[in-house]
């Protein structure tokens, strides 16, 4: 007889909910891509995240459907966000964002002119017009790149600041964060947190051949920079793949495919960083 899925509210503190019904609950929580694409279908299951205010879960186990949770062998793929799902809400809110709100100008400053750099900045620039064009408050218009790298680094991290205190979940900043967190994890300044019954229940849906895929406001490189350093040690091994806010079109299309069981075009995307080598993926992480 097939296992018993590990109730989903102990890796992530929400319900097992590969029924129907979970969707909505996902499009009220975020309008976001994963809910755009109309999740889940069968065989999908994505944990709903059971937030509390003080960034811990509840364990209480719910039940997953009127017939009692699915079967480990029903579940082909399970899709994760971060933040008060696989990691509190505090490692986010107290460790990474204070992490790149200091280390922002610093970063900016070490890496201005480089192209990677030169990308984030025109990101944000376009950002910055666009919120100036809405009238969003806090936004400081960014001089050109003739008025000199410290007015302009001055400019970027005014509006930076001010992206973090807004938790504004927006791509250029995203990115930007990444860039910074980065050097915190290389330095080992940061670790990545997860929730002690994560690492476990990962390895347990990876040797039953599901594919489980992050799926988070953050930048594909920061989820593998946190999945890959944890306290755990590197749990990248036991994820097929990361989602985030770019391409969106794109990506909803891959989350749709997961869900009606398409999972080989979506892990042969571009848009699905894979975080480990094919040849090394391990059995749940095979298309
Ligand atoms: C890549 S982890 C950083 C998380 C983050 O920046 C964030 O805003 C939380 O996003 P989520 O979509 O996981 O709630």
């Amino acid at each position: 007889m097939a296992s018993p899925v590990p109730p989903v509210s102990q890796v992530s503190g929400c319900r097992a909910c590969c029924v129907p019904g979970c969707a909505s609950s996902q499009l009220r929580r975020r309008r976001s891509l994963k809910a755009a694409a109309g999740l889940p279908a069968a065989g999908t299951s994505i944990p709903r995240p059971r937030q509390r205010l003080d960034g811990r879960r509840r364990l209480r186990a719910s039940p997953a459907s009127a017939t009692g949770p699915p079967q480990l062998s029903s579940i082909r793929s399970v899709v994760l966000d971060i933040e008060g799902t696989t990691s509190p809400i505090s490692f986010v809110t107290d460790v990474l964002f204070p992490y790149a709100r200091d280390n922002v100008r610093k970063h900016l400053d070490a890496t201005y002119g480089s192209d990677e750099t030169n990308d984030d900045i025109a990101m944000l620039r376009a950002q910055v017009e666009q919120d100036l064009s809405e009238g969003i408050t806090g936004v400081v218009p960014v001089p050109p790149d003739e008025a000199g790298k410290d007015p302009v680094i001055d400019a970027l991290v005014a509006n930076v600041e001010a992206m973090i205190k807004a938790d504004r979940k927006i791509t250029s900043l995203k990115q930007l964060q990444g860039h910074v967190w980065r050097t915190g994890f290389e330095s080992e300044e940061i670790k990545g947190v997860v929730f002690d019954d994560v690492p476990p229940a990962l390895q347990k849906w990876h040797a039953s051949g599901i594919k489980t895929y992050i799926y988070s406001s953050g930048s594909r490189e920061a989820q593998r920079l946190i999945f890959g350093n944890t306290t755990y040690g590197d749990l990248r091994k036991y994820l097929c793949g990361f989602f985030d806010t770019t391409n969106q079109e794109r990506s909803t299309q891959l989350l749709r495919n997961l869900a009606v069981g398409r999972g080989r075009s979506a892990v042969a995307d571009t848009v699905l960083d894979r975080c480990v080598p094919r040849s090394r993926s391990g059995k749940g992480c095979r298309s």
